[in-house]
């Protein structure tokens, strides 16, 4: 497999997982982006910048998630192996619950995609399929990869996804704390075993849910129950499952954001000022929490290659 550009750029949305009780299946992506360049080099190994989120605390070196990824994705299509430049400029926060480990992994797949002389090698099932292999479970990346809302789920030969309806009339707003949660502390604290009226309650909600999210808003507060991970998982984010059950108090679908602690609320446009009035109670001024609302991102990963002085060719891959 030959490269057909030596220079890509890349932006990657972040993304909520879960949405209350579609655990490992249901995402959102949101306007909120890493965006990375890279460049082929002569020299051996990698170098990278970081700036933004994760500067001075993700590795520079081969063991940075977008290298892993980018390099795995090379080796899969049989691509040989070559000296990188990279440069990363991060606006998703870390360990939050706002898919930043899933960005990474589907930047450095779309990377190594837009490098190849025909990027046609690898769909979007296959970058899924790749990115699902270093998450573990495919609800970030599947939004990550085309935008908008998607259900997830899994095929004995892998991830499959679909786009679901978002009415745009609803607003996404995401409190982001400073404290962090790594995922697998977050899954360590769920039982393997639920009871079954417990998961026949996800299931309806998660179906109304999908309904909820294309025309029914109104119907948010209901379809965003769950009883599968947030309680269990309240004892490692206490704070967050605190302000998550205030705002429900008051009538908001707020859910805990991926594996959390950052509380995701879904709203329609004319709740929006009683919450930014609840909120300046709950959220505004205190201190260790922001409250962000970027807006839903109809778009997913993009890769440009960049015209270079040889004449390499241009062109936006999705
Ligand atoms: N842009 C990035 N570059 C390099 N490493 C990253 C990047 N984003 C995330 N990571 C790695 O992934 C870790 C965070 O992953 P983790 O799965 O714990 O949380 P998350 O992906 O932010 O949240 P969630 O999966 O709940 O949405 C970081 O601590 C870092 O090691
Ligand atoms: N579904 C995942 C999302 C975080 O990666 C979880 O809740 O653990």
């Amino acid at each position: 497999m030959q490269f057909g550009a030596d220079h890509v750029v890349v932006r990657v949305p972040a993304t909520s997982a879960n949405l209350g009780p579609g655990f490992d299946a249901l995402g959102l992506a949101l306007a909120l982006y890493d965006e990375l360049e890279v460049r082929l080099v002569a020299s051996d190994g990698v170098v990278v910048d970081v700036y933004g989120e994760g500067a001075g605390q993700v590795p520079t070196d081969e063991e940075h998630l977008v290298v892993r990824a980018l390099r795995h994705t090379l080796d899969l299509v049989g691509a040989s192996q070559t000296g990188l430049r990279m440069t990363c400029s991060n606006a998703i926060p870390h360990g939050r619950g706002l898919g930043s480990s899933a960005a990474a992994v589907v930047a450095g797949v779309v990377a190594a995609r837009a490098l190849l002389a025909d990027p046609r090698v690898l769909d979007s099932r296959a970058v899924l399929a790749i990115a699902t292999e270093f998450e573990g479970h495919p609800d970030n990346a599947a939004p990550a990869i085309t935008g908008g809302a998607t259900v997830a789920w899994q095929e004995a030969d892998g991830p499959r996804a679909v786009g679901l309806e978002v009415d745009p009339s609803i607003v996404a707003t995401v409190l982001v704390p400073d404290a962090r949660l790594a995922t697998s502390r977050a899954r360590a604290v769920l039982p393997a075993d639920v009871p079954h009226a417990d998961a026949a309650f996800n299931a309806g909600r998660a179906a109304l849910l999908v309904e909820a999210l294309a025309r029914r808003p109104e119907l948010l507060l209901a379809a965003t129950e769950d009883r599968l991970h947030q309680a269990y998982r309240s004892e490692v984010m206490a704070s967050s499952a605190e302000l998550l059950n205030a705002l429900r108090a008051e009538g908001f679908a707020a859910t805990v954001s991926g594996a959390g602690p950052t509380v995701l609320v879904l709203a329609p446009d004319d709740d929006v000022p009683a919450l930014d009035r609840v909120l300046a109670g709950l959220v505004d001024g205190v201190a260790g929490w922001r409250a962000l609302r970027p807006g839903v991102a109809a778009e997913g990963a993009r890769a440009r290659r960049v015209v270079s002085a040889r004449g390499t060719p241009s062109g936006t891959i999705q």
